[in-house]
């Protein structure tokens, strides 16, 4: 039974920062992490990678030698990927060993645009590996409600479309003075994002933004564990497959 995690988030949410500092924790306590990486467009990594999509297709050839742009170019390499996946994905998986955790890093327009990425987590299920989802928020996203409410939106889709035990991440929280502004976004009350929203947006959106706030908030499917990569996390996994980040002092 192998282990993996499907990083995911905006971009520039953190997410290259996030593996980085994952990885450095891993060689530390001496456990070994595999790094995947499933974004055609990336350019360099500060971690050795062991998949890579970028060996099977890269982004820069597609748009040079088919004369794409680069987000047709992106949608072609992941349909590429997707039309080779099985063969491809059994001849990377071959070469790890059955309890190895691996790391994926995606773009969200991965999932957002193609099934192609749900069918890579399939295929990994299959193979016997727990697979939990990531997402990466910018905390920086919560002095502007409204672009963490279309975090939070984002998040949901990749929940919906993903159906993985999924983590909500604030990222960045070094950058965050007073962490207590940050509180009331972990668990967000409909009612105070209602309030925020209106206050931004012209009153022809006040019934659109009570179904938003109401939808984040009704289910409590969205809520956010801040993480602080200065501080010394801790992530572990084992038999039971939980992830857990907790990084988090209460009295800051
Ligand atoms: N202060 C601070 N800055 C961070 C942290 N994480 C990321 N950054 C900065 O935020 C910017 C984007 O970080 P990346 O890790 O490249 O984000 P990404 O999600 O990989 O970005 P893309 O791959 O381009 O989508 C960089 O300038 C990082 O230095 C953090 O925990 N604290
Ligand atoms: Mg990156």
């Amino acid at each position: 039974m192998g282990y993996a995690q499907l990083v995911i988030g905006p971009a520039g949410s953190g997410k290259s920062t996030y593996c980085s500092s994952l990885y450095q924790h891993c060689e530390t306590v001496g456990r070994t992490i595999h790094m995947v990486n499933l974004d055609p467009a990336a350019e360099h990594f500060s971690y050795p990678v062991s998949t890579d999509i970028r060996e099977l297709i890269s982004l820069d050839d597609v748009m040079e030698e088919l004369g794409m742009g680069p987000n047709g170019g992106l949608i072609y390499c992941m349909e590429h990927l997707e039309d080779n996946l099985d063969d491809w994905l059994d001849e990377q998986l071959d070469g790890y060993l059955d309890d190895d955790y691996l790391c994926l890093i995606a773009q969200i327009e991965l999932f957002t645009h193609v099934p192609v990425l749900r069918n890579f987590v399939e295929h990994l299920k299959r193979k016997n590996f727990n697979v939990c989802a990531v997402y990466l928020l910018d905390s920086q996203f919560v002095s502007d409600v409204t672009k963490y409410i279309s975090g939070c939106m984002a998040s949901l889709s990749a929940m919906i479309q993903l159906e993985l035990p999924h983590i909500n991440i604030l990222s960045k929280m070094d950058l965050v003075s007073n962490k207590k502004d940050v509180e009331e976004y972990l668990n967000p009350e409909a009612q105070v994002l209602l309030s925020q929203l209106n206050r931004q947006m012209a009153p022809k959106f006040g019934k659109l933004n009570k179904s938003l706030a109401e939808l984040v908030d009704d289910y409590s499917m969205v809520n956010f564990v801040p993480l602080d990569l200065r501080k010394e996390s801790s992530i572990q996994y084992g038999e039971d497959a939980d992830v857990k980040v907790r990084d988090f002092d209460p009295e800051d």
